[in-house]
Parts: structure tokens; C-alpha cells; sequence
């Protein structure tokens, strides 16, 4: 008799439906499944009877079908306190739009477009699942994290993901980022991955549904775009995450294919709740996750329902619902109750909408909570997923307070071993002389200059003796000097072209000093040759004997025509130091390594090259000539004949060897061609002056050679009478020669 009975107060929700969308009947049974478990709850809504009645519209023409059942319900008793859903952008936005007019709070589970972010337009829309630009400042900070200051983006042309990736451009500029493209695609992806292949981009991020973001992948497989040059990120690790066989099947790529793609992929999602948060009971619902997929199964079984997925995030939304508004008694007025609630009142939506915003609790979709506009912040995870399938957490953003974490545990990998570069970085190497070489090769010819010098002094120091005065030591002094030129020439070729002061004018001198020294040392040599020929293959005795005026003569007119040809080079078409690329090498990372080295060159260097060589071949081969006709000479009156010879084939076959090996060999092989080049002039300078000098010398230290007057000389025993007779006539050019003043009298 004392029992008093509460009558509870039935406040409705409202759902707006397409009847032949199937998921349509899985979303109304996970509604009504939630607001029972909402109903076991006593300190929920106390006195208060949540209900929701669906609106379903009966097929989908365009959106105003919705309008119209919205307003149909609207029109039609009881009031409705809150509007749940619908599921789609495109009416997502006719329905907030329209019960904003209503002051009725819409809460939606599954619309992610970033539009509805729209506080102006959609006052009083929340929503359950985060906004697929929730993940763009995330993005931006590991943008920055890896210094990818360049990025391209391809966005399927569809309404929930085309708004994001615009949100995702707009932060890019904010932050300096530069957007190489932005390309969309409808249907196919082929043509953007084309794009993206040929384009400067290596830092590429997808926007794209889940069926279209593997075709993209697959793509990226097809075209071969992946790899330690290209980093990949996607918005969503969903897009791509459920891969099986049969999917593929039309698409032209395997799973496998696919995977390959994602190697290395980055991918960025909202925190969701993890297999080991299974059996963790869900919030103020009392469940486990295990126990509440029981239960939502009970629940479909007896109504009649067939198996479906739950979907959390409409679960969550019922709750968030039930919350905002139990949270909402407590700000009423004095004896104000919620199902007092009329269209007209905006007071009390502002309650509702203030309170939902200010809810912090564990969903089945993971924890909820709402940023001021309605839209829920979570925390973003940032997964890398390799070929294998597998995935691994390596970050999270915190939107709270735009900080990343990176994962201990996990860090994040890249094929290349380091983050790619933003672009294909071209790294300019300049190619130089290795320090070493050169500093050996200067060695070496520092002692050869120094032994040049020694056998010039003692030219002119043993000046008087009869063997360097039989030898033309006038000549043998040019010899030593054109060596000591040629030595010279090693470390000049060795110094840096850029590094050196003037250094065009070292290319000159370069020249200059080789040409100079070549002509000197092989002249004299060439001459001495010329001479014995003479002297030999002469039938007759010579008018007039040669001297070695003569001989200088001879020299003189090769250094003439060379100075000609080198002024005529050098005023026309001068040498100047070129910055040439060598090669490139593009590393596996996409940096190209660019090799550049300074060289002397001018517009026709090969021509004045082959005319100079020319011109020297042609020395080489008439010198190579005489000293083969005089090879058996041994005409002690020139005494030195057969070593002069020697040396003559020894310049030879260095300068036919070393050349041809120089020209062939790529300009990158610096160091191989100052080896060739120093050690072939090394060797035929050196043994130019060991075989001209070292005879004499060697006298001179036995003591096997006197300062003696210019007796007839004996004769080699290979030349015969008649040619003993001619060469004495000859032989009065060297006796002239020989003449000093001081040995006049003797001769
Ligand atoms: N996650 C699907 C979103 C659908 C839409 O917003 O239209």
C-alpha cells in the first residue's frame, strides 16, 4: 500500500535510415542493442526512459529524401531530444544543417568528413569517430620529425577523404611544407602513380577509401614506385589492413603484391582499443569488449537479426547520448526535466551540446572525448607495416598537446637505412688529387730535378775532359734541362686546378713546360741521332762538318714551330679551368651523387692536342728511324751515340704506351692518370739523363777518363775501312767541336 510507483519520463532519439541499406538494419540493432544496455544501468538517466525511434526511407534517390523523413519525424509526435547518425557525409550534412533549425543535437558514428567540422554551419553536430583530418597534424609533425620539407599528396575524389587531404594542404602551407602536387583520382589510380613516378615527389601520402587505397598500393607495386626512394604514408591503416586473396581478384595484384607496396609504409590511425583491452570491462556499460560482442550477439539472435560486426563507435554514440543528457539534469533549471525539451528551445540544446563536449569516458571504440566543435580527439597511432604483414606500433600523437612519442620498442625503419630524402638530392663531388700521390709524385721529382741539376754541374765542372767533350756537351746540358722541364711537369699537373692561384694561366704553363722539356731533351737527343746518321749514310765525306750549332739550330727550329703552335693555341682558343661532370650515381636512396672534376680545356682541345701530338709522333718516328740505321754504330768520337739510341726508343715506347692509356681512361681516374702520366716521365727522364751521364760519370769516378787532347780515336771494330775514312772526315765537325781555346794546340 505505501508503495510508491515512479512513473519514468520517456525522452526519444532519432534515427534517420535507408530501408534497403542492409547495414542500415545492423546500425539500428546496435542502436537499440546499446540503449538496452543503457537501460541496466539504474544511476543512468534516472527517471528517465531512453527510447529511439528510427526513421527509414524507402529508397535513395538524392539526399532530400532524408530531409524529408527528417522533417516528417520532426513533424510528427513525440519530440525528439537528440538525432543519432546518419551514417554518410552527404546526408550527414542536410540532417545537421536541418535540426540545427530544430535545436536538436546530432550525434553521428560513422561520418568522418572533416567538413562537418563546421561549427557555423552544423552548431550542434558531434560525432563518435575521430575526423579523418584528425590525423593530418600528426603527419605534419613527423613531416618534420624527418626534415621532408617536399611531399606530394594523392586523394581519392570522394566526399569524406578529398576534405582531408585539402585540411592536410592547408596545414602544409602553414608550416612551410612544400606540396610538390596534389593529384585526385576517381576510379582508377594508374594515371597519378604515373605521375607521382615521373615527378620530383619521394614523399608520398595517401587519401583514399579502403577498396581504392589498395588499388593505389597496388598500383605502387605495378609501376614499381616504392622502395629506399619513395616513402609512403596513408591516413589510414584500415585502408589497406584487410587484405585477403579474393579481394584482389580484378585489381592485377596478388596479396603478396600488395604487401610488397606496404613495405615500410607508414600509416596513421585513431588509438583503438587493443587485444590485450579485450578483457577490460568498457566504461560504465559493465562489459568486457569479449562480454558485449556476447551480448550483442544474444540480442541479434533474438530479434531475428542476422550476424553482424559490432560497431563501437555506434554503440558509443547511444551512450555519449545517454550521458549528455544525464549530465544535463544536474544544469536545468529548478523543476525543469528533459523531455521539456521543444524545438524552439535553444537554451537547453546549448545544455545538451555543452555537455556531451564535456564527456570523458571509456567507449567500446576506446576513450571518448570531444573537442569544443563536437568532434572527438583521439590519439593517433602511427603503425610502419612491412611485406611480410606485419605491423608495428611506432608512435603516437597526443592531439591534446601536439607532442609525438616515439616508440622505444619499435623505431622506425627505412629501407635505405635512413629516412629518405624529400627529393633526390644531388650531392656534388668534386674529384681531386689524392694528397699522397701527389706529394710522392713531387718527391720524385724533386730528386730528379736535383740529379738534372748534378749532371748539368758536372757537365760544366769536367768540361775539359776528353770524353764530355766528344760527347756534344752543349747538347747533353739541353738534354738535362729539358728533363729537368719535363720533371717539373709532375707537380704542376699535379696541383688542383681550382685550388691553384691563376689557374687558368697553370694550365698554360703546364703546357708550356712539357712542350718546352719534350723539345729540349728529345730534340738534343733526336739531333745527336741525326748526326751519327749523317756521318754514317753518307757516301761521300761531308763538305761541311756537322757542329753542334747545328744541332741547336735544330732544336731551335723545333721549339720555334712549338712556340708558334702554342701562341696560335693559346691566343685563338686558350686553355681555361672547366667545372666538368663526370658521372652520376644515383644511390639507392634517390641522392645522385654528382662527380665533377676541373679540368683545362678550350673549345677545340683535341684538335690542338692532335696537332701537337701529331707534330711529335712525327720527331718520335724520324728519331726512332735514325737511332735503327745507327744502331750498330759505335763511334767512340760520339761517344755517347748508342745511349742517345736507347733513350730515343725508351721515350718511344713510354709516350706510346702512356698516351693512348691516358686518353682512354675516364676522367673520374684523376689519380690513375697522374700515376701513368708522372711515373712514364719519371722513368724516361731519368733514364734519359742515367744513360747520356752515367757513363761518364762513371769514368770519371774510376778514374778511367784524363783531360787529354782530341787524339784520333780509335774506331769500333764493326765499321769497316771505307767508312772509317768518311767518318774521319766527319769526324773534324766533333774535332771542331772539341776545339777550346785551351785545347787548340793539342788537336
Ligand atoms: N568511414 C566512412 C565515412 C563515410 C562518410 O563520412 O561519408
Amino acid at each position: 500500500k505505501n508503495e510508491t510507483v515512479t512513473i519514468k519520463k520517456t525522452v526519444y532519439l532519432l534515427c534517420i535510415s535507408l530501408e534497403n541499406f542492409i547495414r542500415m538494419y545492423e546500425m539500428s540493432a546496435i542502436l537499440q542493442f546499446s540503449l538496452d544496455v543503457v537501460k541496466n544501468r539504474t544511476d543512468l538517466l534516472p527517471g528517465y526512459n531512453l527510447q529511439i525511434i528510427c526513421g527509414f526511407t524507402q529508397k535513395f534517390v538524392s539526399v532530400t529524401i532524408f530531409y524529408k523523413e527528417f522533417i516528417t519525424q520532426i513533424s510528427n509526435p513525440p519530440t525528439k531530444i537528440m538525432v543519432i547518425g546518419p551514417m554518410f557525409t552527404p546526408e550527414a550534412k542536410v540532417i545537421a544543417e536541418t535540426s540545427a533549425l530544430y535545436n536538436l543535437v546530432e550525434i553521428s558514428y560513422f561520418v568522418t568528413s572533416p567538413q562537418m567540422s563546421d561549427s557555423e554551419k552544423y552548431p550542434y553536430f558531434a560525432r563518435t569517430i575521430e575526423s579523418t583530418a584528425l590525423r593530418n597534424p600528426a603527419m605534419i609533425q613527423v613531416l618534420n620529425y624527418f626534415n621532408w620539407t617536399k611531399v606530394a599528396i594523392i586523394s581519392q575524389n570522394l566526399d569524406y577523404v578529398l576534405p582531408a587531404s585539402d585540411n592536410l594542404k592547408h596545414l602544409l602551407k602553414k608550416d612551410n611544407i612544400t606540396l610538390l602536387s596534389a593529384l585526385t583520382f576517381d576510379n582508377s589510380a594508374t594515371q597519378v602513380i604515373r605521375q607521382i613516378k615521373e615527378s620530383a615527389a619521394r614523399i608520398i601520402i595517401i587519401f583514399a577509401g579502403h577498396v581504392l587505397a589498395r588499388h593505389v598500393l597496388c598500383e605502387v607495386y605495378r609501376q614499381g614506385v616504392y622502395g629506399p626512394r619513395h616513402q609512403w604514408l596513408i591516413w589510414e591503416r584500415n585502408a589497406y589492413m584487410k587484405l585477403s586473396e579474393g579481394k584482389f581478384v580484378g585489381m592485377g595484384c596478388t596479396k603478396q603484391q600488395v604487401l610488397a607496396a606496404c613495405n615500410f609504409l607508414i600509416a596513421f590511425s585513431p588509438a583503438k582499443p587493443s587485444k590485450e583491452d579485450e578483457d577490460t570491462i568498457i566504461g560504465d556499460s559493465g562489459y568486457t569488449t569479449t562480454e558485449l560482442r556476447q551480448k550483442y550477439s544474444e540480442y541479434l539472435d533474438q530479434h531475428g537479426y542476422n550476424q553482424s560486426i559490432l560497431s563501437t563507435s555506434a554503440f558509443d554514440a547511444i551512450w555519449a547520448a545517454a550521458k549528455a543528457l544525464n549530465a544535463s539534469i544536474e544544469r536545468l533549471q529548478p523543476n525543469e526535466t528533459i523531455d521539456q525539451f521543444t524545438y524552439d528551445n535553444n537554451r537547453m540544446t546549448k545544455i545538451f551540446f555543452n555537455s556531451l563536449t564535456n564527456l570523458q569516458f571509456e567507449g567500446a571504440s576506446g576513450h571518448i572525448s570531444f573537442d569544443e566543435k563536437g568532434d572527438r580527439s583521439s590519439m593517433i597511432v602511427i603503425s610502419q607495416h612491412f611485406s611480410d604483414g606485419s605491423d608495428k606500433e611506432v608512435g603516437r600523437y597526443n592531439p591534446d598537446d601536439n607532442s609525438l612519442t616515439w616508440s622505444k620498442q619499435f623505431p622506425v625503419r627505412f629501407p635505405g637505412g635512413r629516412p629518405p630524402p624529400d627529393a633526390d638530392i644531388l650531392i656534388t663531388n668534386t674529384i681531386k688529387m689524392d694528397k699522397v700521390l701527389f706529394w710522392v709524385g713531387t718527391c720524385f721529382a724533386s730528386l730528379g730535378i736535383v740529379f738534372c741539376t748534378g749532371c748539368v754541374a758536372f757537365n760544366i765542372y769536367y768540361s775539359k775532359l776528353r770524353v764530355i767533350k766528344m760527347s756534344s756537351p752543349k747538347i747533353n746540358t739541353l738534354i738535362a734541362i729539358g728533363c729537368g722541364m719535363s720533371l717539373l711537369f709532375i707537380p704542376l699537373l699535379g696541383i688542383d686546378n681550382h685550388e691553384s692561384v691563376g689557374s687558368n694561366s697553370m694550365c698554360t704553363v703546364r703546357l708550356v713546360v712539357l712542350v718546352c722539356g719534350f723539345t729540349f731533351a728529345y730534340g738534343g737527343m733526336f739531333a745527336k741521332t741525326w748526326r751519327v746518321h749523317v756521318i754514317f749514310t753518307n757516301k761521300k765525306p761531308l763538305k761541311r762538318p756537322v757542329r753542334d750549332a747545328h744541332l741547336m739550330a735544330f732544336v731551335g727550329v723545333v721549339l720555334l714551330l712549338d712556340v708558334i703552335l702554342l701562341v696560335a693555341w693559346q691566343v685563338t682558343d686558350p686553355l681555361v679551368v672547366h667545372l666538368f661532370d663526370i658521372n652520376h650515381e644515383v644511390q639507392a636512396d634517390g641522392a645522385i651523387i654528382n662527380r665533377q672534376a676541373y679540368i683545362c680545356s678550350s673549345t677545340y682541345v683535341d684538335q690542338w692536342t692532335g696537332v701537337l701530338c701529331g707534330f711529335k709522333a712525327l720527331l718520335l718516328i724520324f728519331g726512332i728511324f735514325f737511332a735503327w740505321e745507327t744502331r750498330k754504330v759505335r763511334i767512340e768520337a760520339l761517344n755517347d751515340s748508342k745511349e742517345i739510341g736507347i733513350c730515343v726508343y725508351n721515350i718511344m715506347i713510354m709516350s706510346f704506351v702512356s698516351v693512348p692509356i691516358y686518353r682512354l681512361l675516364p676522367m673520374q681516374q684523376m689519380n690513375m692518370s697522374f700515376g701513368i702520366i708522372s711515373t712514364s716521365v719519371f722513368v724516361c727522364t731519368i733514364t734519359t739523363l742515367l744513360l747520356v751521364f752515367g757513363p761518364k760519370m762513371q769514368l770519371v769516378v774510376t778514374g778511367g777518363e784524363k783531360v787529354d787532347d782530341c787524339a784520333v780515336l780509335p774506331f769500333a771494330s764493326s765499321v769497316n775501312q771505307k767508312k772509317k775514312s768518311m767518318v774521319a772526315g766527319a769526324m773534324s765537325s766533333v774535332v771542331d767541336d772539341c776545339r777550346g781555346p785551351s785545347t787548340s794546340s793539342r788537336c
